[in-house]
């Protein structure tokens, strides 16, 4: 129990939908747990019982091994008393007050000395020296979010809990801020639970992933192992996997598995789970394409195709294909012009096994 966070929940909106979440992560210091799904899914509500700002109507909140909440034993620990610190999604700064008046709001214990000491030292530990007399409006979105986010590490947090604490900002500042946050968190040593609906943000920012999907938890685990081998479907697609088939494994051999789909034989790693019924899961980024007489590489799976649009990404193209079943290709822009890529152009569509994920069919 020491050093992680377990939760076992379930929140009902009346006249909505109820949220169900069971998990176990880590919480050690610096480690970051990413709730990640779409618009939805109940992140932002899960977030809110972790913080005890919402009371679920059943369950248990345990925090290295101390109870939060307990709904039989009626046990309810409110936020201050759990010392969570919570960054909002609009960073909820008071207007009428200045960046450091904002960061010394929930200090009032301290004495006055102490409280210009704990702002001082987060101000330099944010990079926000010199903005001290600033009210949000005179701040940037970036600079807001160092201040918001100083505000809620002021009461040296057990747990900081931050919620899409990019989505305020615009594209690039968020592209950059991304990295910054992240070496932000592992700086400051709480552990930290962060919603996002997007995919990079998740990747950037996670150690571990907790999937959620339409008020439940798909699956939870180290972020790069729930990318890289999705429990279902609906986590396969929220992590951005492309290619979706259904078909049939017909032999499972020396660790390998043969799908059939539509007119092909497809060769994957075998599956933990039993069952023939299964959706093959393929990201576009690793589809190779090459000319139709291209010579044989490691990769098992070699498929005849077609080109039925090409969609520029920025440095990439999305590219369509028809190998008797849709499927989807990314490759640089030169690749597209060594190839001569154009509709209706035949080509080689290659990959290998284990880029092949097989997530059980219901
Ligand atoms: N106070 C409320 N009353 C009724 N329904 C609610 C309430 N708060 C949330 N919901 C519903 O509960 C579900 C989960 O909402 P939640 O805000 O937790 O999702 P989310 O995954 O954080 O979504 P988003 O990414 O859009 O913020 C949604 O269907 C939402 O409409």
């Amino acid at each position: 129990m020491a050093g992680t966070l377990v939760a076992d929940l379930e929140k009902r909106f009346r006249g909505g939908p109820t949220v169900r979440a069971t998990l176990e992560l880590p919480a050690t210091p610096g480690r970051v747990a990413v709730l990640f799904g779409p618009s939805g899914a109940g992140k932002t509500t899960v977030l809110r019982c972790l913080a005890g700002l919402d009371r679920p109507e059943h369950g248990r909140i345990l925090f290295h091994g101390e109870p939060w909440c307990d709904t039989p034993a009626r046990l309810f620990l409110p936020p201050q008393q759990r010392r969570v610190g919570f960054l909002f999604q609009d960073y909820a700064l008071f207007p009428h007050l200045t960046a450091e008046q904002n960061v010394q709001y929930g200090l009032g214990e301290l004495t006055a000395t102490a409280r210009r000491e704990r702002s001082c030292s987060l101000f330099q530990l944010l990079h926000l020296e010199g903005l001290e007399g600033r009210r949000p409006r005179e701040l940037s979105g970036g600079q807001q979010q160092r201040v918001a986010l100083a505000r809620a590490l002021a009461i040296r947090p057990r747990l900081l809990l931050l919620d899409e604490p990019l989505s305020a900002l615009d594209a690039p500042s968020r592209e950059q801020l991304r990295g910054e946050l992240r070496r932000l968190l592992r700086e400051l040593g709480v552990p930290t639970v962060v919603v996002t609906h997007d995919r990079l943000e998740a990747l950037a920012l996670g150690d571990d992933l907790v999937a959620m999907e339409g008020g439940r938890v798909c699956q939870v685990g180290p972020v790069a192992d729930v990318f890289n081998h999705p429990s279902e479907l609906a986590v396969a697609r929220m992590t951005g996997i492309e290619t979706v088939l259904p078909g049939t494994v017909v032999k499972r051999e020396a660790g390998l598995a043969t799908v059939e789909v539509g007119p092909h034989h497809l060769v994957a790693l075998e599956p933990s789970h039993e069952g023939s019924a299964v959706f093959v899961c393929l990201r576009a980024e690793d589809v190779t394409l090459g000319p139709p007489e291209a010579a044989p590489t490691s990769a098992r799976n070699r498929l005849p195709c077609t080109v039925v649009s090409l969609s520029p990404e920025g440095a990439l193209v999305r590219v369509a294909l028809d190998a008797g079943f849709p499927l989807v290709a990314r490759v640089t822009r030169f690749s597209t012009e060594e190839l001569g890529l154009a509709e209706g152009r035949a080509l080689t569509a290659t990959f290998k096994a284990p880029s092949v994920r097989l997530v059980p069919r219901p």
